[in-house]
Order: C-alpha cells, then structure tokens, then sequence
C-alpha cells in the first residue's frame, strides 16, 4: 500500500536512526512529517524546573537538526496530544499516523484516543514495537502465559532472540529519507523555548548530563571498555560502574535494538569478560517490567500479588514526618541519606541505592511503597512507570519474583559492604567527611567525645537515627503477617 502522505508522531524514541515508526512511515509514503507534542496532559504535573523537560527540550533540537540534515522538519507543538494529532493530521491533510508502541497504562488510553479521532475523519493509524525487543505476548511459557518469574524469562528471551536474529536489526532511516517532506512554508520556526513552554532551566547543564542521540552515543561509547567489569563495579555507588544511559533509554536517544546488537556481537567475538552478559540481562529485565505492566496493569497502584493490598501501613502525622525526613535525606543513616541526597540533587540514583531507599522506607519506616514510588517518579530523570513499579513492587515483595517479604536490608551492613570506605556517603554528605571509613555507616554509635573532636553534633549536624533498625525489622516481620499463609 503507498499512502500519500503521511505524519509520524514521535514520542519516546526522540532520535533520527533505527526508528521502526519514521521507517515504515517512509517506505509506505510518498510525503512524511514528523511531529512532536510537548502534552499538556503529562507537562501539567510538573514542576516548573524539571530535568526531563529541559532534557527533552535539548534533545529535541538534535532531532530536529538531524531531520534537517535528511531534508525533512520537526513540527513542534505545546498542547493536548490527544486532540493535536488528529488536528494537525487534518492540517497537513495526512492519510495517517505512525508512532511507536507506549505499554503504560495512560498512553495506551490516549493512543486509543487519538486513533479512534483519526477513524473518524477516515485517517489510518499505525504502530510499532521499538522501545524493547520482546512485547506483550511475544514472550510466554510453554504453556502460552504471560511469565512472572524473571529468570525463566531471560532465558526464554535469549533464546528467541537467538533464532530471531532480525530482532535485532536497524530499521533504516537515510536510504528512504527522500520521502521527508521539506519544511513547510514559513518554517523552520524556532523550536519553543522552556520560558514558551512555562519552564525554567534546571540544573542540567550544570550536571553535564549529556542529551540527544549525541549525548547517548557518547555515553555508550565511554562504557563500553567498562562493561567486561560491570558484573562487579555495577554494585558500588562510588565507582563509574553502570552506562547512565537509563535516561537516554527512558526517551529514546538511543536505539535498545543498537546496544543489544553490540553486545551480543561482542560477546560472540568472545569479548565483554563477565560483564557483558550481566548487562545485558539488565536490559531483559528492562522489557520484563515492560511486559509485567502491559500484562498486568493493575500494577499501577496495586500490588502484583493481590494479598499485598492487606498490609497496613504507617499512616498519620508520625509517619508524616518520617516520609518527609526519607524524602530529604534525614533519616540518619547515611547510606540513605546519600543516596536520597543524589537523587535530589541530580535526579540519578545508583541502582543499588535505588534498593536500599526503597527496602528502607518499606521495612524499615513502615510506609507504603507507592509513597516512594511517586516520590522517584517525581524525581528520576530516567523515570519509567514500568521500571519504578517494578523496582518498588521488588522491594515491596509485593511484586513479581519479589525478594521475600522476610529479606530485609540492614542499612549499614549494606553501607559497610558497598561503600566501605564511605567515599560514595562523603561526596554527599560533606558534614560527615572528618568520620573513619569504619565510623562513617553508623555516626550514632560512634563515642560522643570522638564525635565532639570531629566537631560533630547528632541532632545539629547530622540527625540521630530515625528508627533503630533491629526494632523496625520485628515490626516490619508482623506487619507482613497478613500475607505470610500467601507468600
Ligand atoms: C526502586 C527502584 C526504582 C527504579 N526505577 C527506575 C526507573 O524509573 N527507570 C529506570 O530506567 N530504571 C529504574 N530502576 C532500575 C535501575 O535502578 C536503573 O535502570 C539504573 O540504575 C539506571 O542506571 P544505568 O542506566 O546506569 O543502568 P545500567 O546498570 O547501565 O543498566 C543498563 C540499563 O538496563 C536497564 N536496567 C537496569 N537495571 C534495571 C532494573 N532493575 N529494572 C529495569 N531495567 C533495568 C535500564 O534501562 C538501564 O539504563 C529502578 C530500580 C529500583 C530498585
């Protein structure tokens, strides 16, 4: 089928190359636009300095450039996404739409939106799978059911992968770029600035966090000769162990279909050490929580297994203020601290913190999992509605192939094993820096007078402990009693 003209609707896959919508969209039309919707719908949630608008607005200008390049244009709009797109495909006079496939629940609502308006008008709408290798039911058990387990699934997905190599393949863009309509009279207009958009710079740049397809190859590029390590680096917050790429993954600067070709070519050359395969299997565990979600979308906001719902958690002014000291890295351990202390600061948090904050605010505090999952996904510039329901589901134990209810993380065993020396504590929490590396997990154990000589005063300088941990853990063991006949 040729269609004449056709608009492709760019959404979280902000890049020019290896683009399954833009791909199809060219091969099947004789004319393409490409648009992009700053949504009102998702924007109006914000708050005005976030990372992720200013990412994307950085982003935007690489793809627009790069479109260019190719002889087309990037239209730009700032409204409901829902009613713009059949709107503008009016405008342009578009027999249809492409985009990529969105598994969150919302986006799957709007897209439904959006292609019943197209119907309507007698407009074609059309997408694709691209932000993971495997979807929905492309993955089942041998009994044709969705997996819930994650290993059983990574093996699985090796193996279609494996006998499906084309799974893998790039979905070129520049051999049929000629099909990009040039832009419209008028234009290009400038892309709209964050002020436009009701924005105010972040500290992005500050942060030097690399945006765009650039930005994400760049990264790429410096963890390769790292990832032969990753298997063992990738568990201390104070080294440069994992790729930072999450970001670039969450908007689609970079292609997953790229990374995982490279990876495993790599590794079938022999090379990548013990690192590659554990790597890897973090992006399976990437479209894992993809599936889950899309399998199972009373996730968001309920608990996987049901009977998790039952737990009571802490509520009231008391559980109040122990949130809002988690929230502000005030708990009084430092590993906590840090960690929430680096996502405040730079919207990242390292994955193994990412557990630890968690495991602390549930089994340690007593608060519902779903206040911290709201609270990351306010905060994380990678942030991912499958991949955060997943971790917070994980920590939780309420989640698919959870850790058990009774596994519960003492904060300065796992301060004193994966920041030893406290280097990762002392870069953000400098009021701690005169501590010993032995000193530096617990400051409340610590002798006063010691303190008193390093100038430091608990409650002054650094909060006393919020909970005793050895406590927290029993009650944490009868609050979960209602699901242990179900665990
Ligand atoms: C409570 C909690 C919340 C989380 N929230 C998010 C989130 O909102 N967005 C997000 O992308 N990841 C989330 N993760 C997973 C993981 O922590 C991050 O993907 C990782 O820290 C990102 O850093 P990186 O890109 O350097 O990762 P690397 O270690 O280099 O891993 C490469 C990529 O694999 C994927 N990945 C790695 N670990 C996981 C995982 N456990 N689950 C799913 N995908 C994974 C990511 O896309 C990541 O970029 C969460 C984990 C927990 C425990």
């Amino acid at each position: 089928m040729t269609i004449k003209t056709s608009l492709v609707w760019f959404r979280r896959d902000l890049r020019a190359f290896d683009h399954a919508a833009l791909h199809h969209a060219l091969r099947q039309s004789q004319t393409v636009h490409c648009v992009f919707v700053y949504d009102t719908a998702i924007l109006a949630a914000l708050p005005r300095r976030d990372r992720r608008v200013d990412f994307i607005h950085a982003s935007l200008a690489e793809l627009a450039g790069e479109l260019r390049q190719l002889g087309g244009d990037l239209i730009v709009l700032h409204a409901d996404a829902a009613e713009a797109i059949p709107r503008l495909a009016a405008e342009l006079n578009a027999d249809a739409v492409f985009a990529n496939h969105d598994y969150e629940p919302q986006a799957i609502a709007r897209d439904a939106t959006v292609a019943a308006a197209l119907t309507r008008d007698a407009r074609l709408w059309f997408s694709f799978k691209d932000q993971v290798i495997f979807e929905k039911d492309e993955v089942l058990t041998l009994s044709a059911k969705p997996y819930t387990v994650y290993t059983p699934y990574k093996n699985a997905w090796l193996k279609k992968m494996r006998a499906e190599p084309g799974c893998l393949a790039p979905f070129a863009i520049e051999p049929h770029a000629a099909s990009l309509a040039p832009p419209r009279a008028g234009t290009p207009v400038p892309l709209p600035t964050l002020g436009e958009l009701g924005f105010e710079p972040s500290n992005l740049a500050e942060l030097a966090i690399p945006t765009g397809m650039s930005g994400a190859s760049m990264l790429f590029e410096d963890f390769l000769p790292r990832v032969a390590r990753y298997d063992v680096a990738r568990d201390f917050p104070a080294l440069k162990g994992p790729s930072y790429l999450s970001m670039h993954l969450r908007f689609g600067t970079v292609s997953l279909r790229y990374l995982v070709r490279t990876i495993v070519d790599l590794m079938d050359r022999g090379g990548g050490g013990d690192g590659a395969p554990v790597w890897l299997a973090e992006l399976i565990w990437r479209d894992f929580y993809a599936m889950i979600l899309y399998q199972n979308p009373h996730v968001e906001g309920g608990a996987f297994k049901p009977a998790y719902d039952a737990i009571a958690w802490d509520t009231g002014p008391e559980a109040d203020a122990a949130f809002a000291a988690w929230c502000e890295g005030r708990t009084g351990y430092p590993l906590v601290d840090a960690a929430m202390a680096q996502l405040n600061q730079t919207g990242y948090m390292h994955n193994r913190l990412r557990m630890v904050t968690a495991c602390f605010l549930i089994k340690d505090l007593g608060i519902d999992w779903r206040r911290g999952e709201a609270y990351f996904a306010l905060h994380l510039n990678d942030f991912d509605l499958a991949s955060n329901n997943g971790g917070w589901q994980w920590a939780s134990s309420s989640g698919c192939d959870a850790q058990p209810y009774f596994r519960i993380f003492n904060p300065i065993t796992q301060s004193e094993k994966f920041d030893a020396s406290g280097r990762f504590i002392r870069r953000y929490l400098p009021q701690l820096k005169a501590l010993g590396d032995k000193e530096i997990h617990a400051p409340w154990l610590v002798p006063r007078m010691l303190l008193e000589q390093k100038n430091i005063v608990l409650g002054r300088d650094y909060p006393e402990p919020l909970v005793q941990h050895d406590e927290a853990r029993k009650e944490t063991l009868e609050r979960y009693a209602v699901v242990k006949v179900v665990a």
